[in-house]
């Protein structure tokens, strides 16, 4: 019943497999949930023997690794939770999430609430979720409760520079994160760090109509909190340099927004060799300030969507190496807390919904741009897999798990009342665009958990905690 299909040894095939070594057209043979063979087009195959799966012209590659999703369970499973969260993710072609580990209550900052969410999490998932541990500054100078944390499996370390909008979810300063450096450097674990340091500003009265703004929302955060925040950041990772007091840590940027000043400072550390990397997400490629409409707070985030002329520089960046992947920072909340009638962006829940579509957002952005499938794959999956250390993930190789997206890039849908949208709620800045490439199946570890429109009747997919093994192999990103 996890299976959609009946088989544990059986081939799929393609005319388009994105592999480490370009695409091809072949055949994966997959037994017990890894794959133990790959053949380039017929090759020598046992197709008599083995149930063969044969998906022709579509494309089939690795599944999508999130490493930044807001599953909000336990405690606000209102908002989002593993059984819809992962279905949404199945239906989207990822195959394994990370959680965030604020927005559920409580939030994930000790060995025992991480306890608690894979608890939460029993009987939930249909694809694999792994965990983030959090960083508050009443952990961050404890370092048996961040071994406890690092030790039950927390895949690593997130936390904010500036209020979270959760009240047990305190912000950190340069200190919190410094002081938690060194534990990290021994588990050879990321911190990954929510960079907007709010800068002094006059305290002012906005009207409604103002409210209604986008611009207005934008002008109370400007980019100058993402470049004070990753500044500090650059100074700390200096830390992290071979041979420097935090050998073996490694910071990572979350969803990147100005495209300005703030990635010039991340362009010049990874010259001088610290161990930072950056995401950014579909919503920062895909808005900008000038096309929201007034009182449209479905699109409200923080960091704020900025200008056209930054969203296409963000782009240009990703493509050309200087952001290193991307993730959803699926955030979503109740209806209610988006306060769509009054349309108030400063009162808005901020948080984008866009989980299940981030392959069709993402492909539909490439394909204008001449990015290759290949690309890709690297963004949504090999590159997220190496930064959690998701070793078995990643890539469609020999001995990886078989985790498959199997969808056709060539057909478009409409995302209206027709589109099935797994997310808990279904409202998405997203609804009324038409986007390229469709999801046919989803494997995980050979599990066919979905297939058009339907997903496997019993959910298998897996909590994934770091075990110090995997570490004695080390964290190599970048
Ligand atoms: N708490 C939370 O999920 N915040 C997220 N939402 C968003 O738009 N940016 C975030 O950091
Ligand atoms: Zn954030
Ligand atoms: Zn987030």
């Amino acid at each position: 019943t996890c299976s959609l299909h009946p088989e544990t040894k059986f081939l799929i095939h393609s005319k388009r497999i994105v592999t480490p070594n370009g695409m091809i057209a072949g055949t994966v043979e997959v037994s017990e949930g890894k794959i133990v063979s790959i053949s380039v087009n017929d090759g020598d195959l046992n197709a008599d023997l083995l149930p063969i799966l044969d998906f022709e012209n579509c494309v089939i590659m690795p599944g999508l690794i999130d490493v930044h999703t807001h599953l909000n369970e336990p405690g606000r499973a209102d908002w989002e939770g593993f059984d819809t969260g992962t279905r949404a993710a199945a239906a989207g072609g990822l195959t394994t999430l990370i959680d965030m580990p604020l927005n559920s209550y409580p939030t994930t900052v000790t060995k025992e609430t991480l306890e608690m969410k894979v608890q939460a999490a029993r009987n939930k998932l249909y694809v694999d979720v792994g965990f983030w541990g959090g960083l508050t500054p009443d952990n961050a100078h404890n370092s048996s409760a961040l071994t406890e944390l690092l030790d039950a499996g927390a895949l690593g370390l997130k936390s904010f520079m500036c209020p979270s909008g959760i009240n047990d979810f305190p912000m950190t300063d340069e200190n919190d994160i410094k002081a938690s450096l060194p534990v990290l450097a021994m588990y050879k674990r990321p911190i990954l760090v929510h960079s907007e340091v709010p800068q002094p500003s006059e305290e002012q009265e906005f009207s409604l109509e103002q409210r209604r703004k986008y611009s207005t929302y934008l002008n109370t955060r400007p980019a100058t909190w993402e470049r004070e925040a990753v500044s500090k950041l650059v100074n700390l990772a200096s830390d992290t340099i071979v041979g420097g007091s935090a050998e073996g840590a490694h910071i990572h940027i979350v969803h990147l927004s100005d495209s300005g000043e703030t990635l010039n400072l991340i362009k010049e550390a990874k010259v001088r060799g610290f161990k930072l990397s950056v995401e950014t997400c579909p919503h920062y490629l895909s808005f900008s300030v000038e096309n929201i409409p007034d009182g449209d707070t479905r699109f409200k985030c923080a960091p704020p969507l900025r200008s056209e002329e930054n969203r296409k520089k963000l782009w240009n960046a990703l493509i050309n190496g200087d952001i290193d992947f991307l993730s959803s920072d699926h955030s979503p909340a109740p209806p209610e807390l988006k306060l769509l009638e009054a349309g108030d962006f400063l009162g808005a829940w901020g948080g984008i919904s866009s989980l299940q579509l981030v392959l069709p957002i993402t492909w539909t952005h490439a394909k204008e741009n001449g990015v290759p499938l290949e690309v890709i794959s690297k963004w949504w999956s090999s590159m997220p897999a190496k930064f959690a250390n998701l070793q078995n993930k990643g890539s469609i190789e020999v001995g990886k798990d078989a985790d498959f997206v199997v969808w056709d890039p060539e057909t478009s849908f409409d995302v209206n009342e027709d589109f099935q949208i797994f997310h808990k709620h279904k409202i998405t800045p997203y609804s009324g665009s038409r986007l390229f490439g469709r999801v046919i199946a989803t494997f995980v570890r050979g599990q066919m958990v979905y297939h058009e429109g339907h997903h496997a009747l019993s959910p298998c997919g897996r909590p994934i905690l770091a075990s110090v093994t995997e570490n004695s192999v080390g964290h190599h990103f970048i």
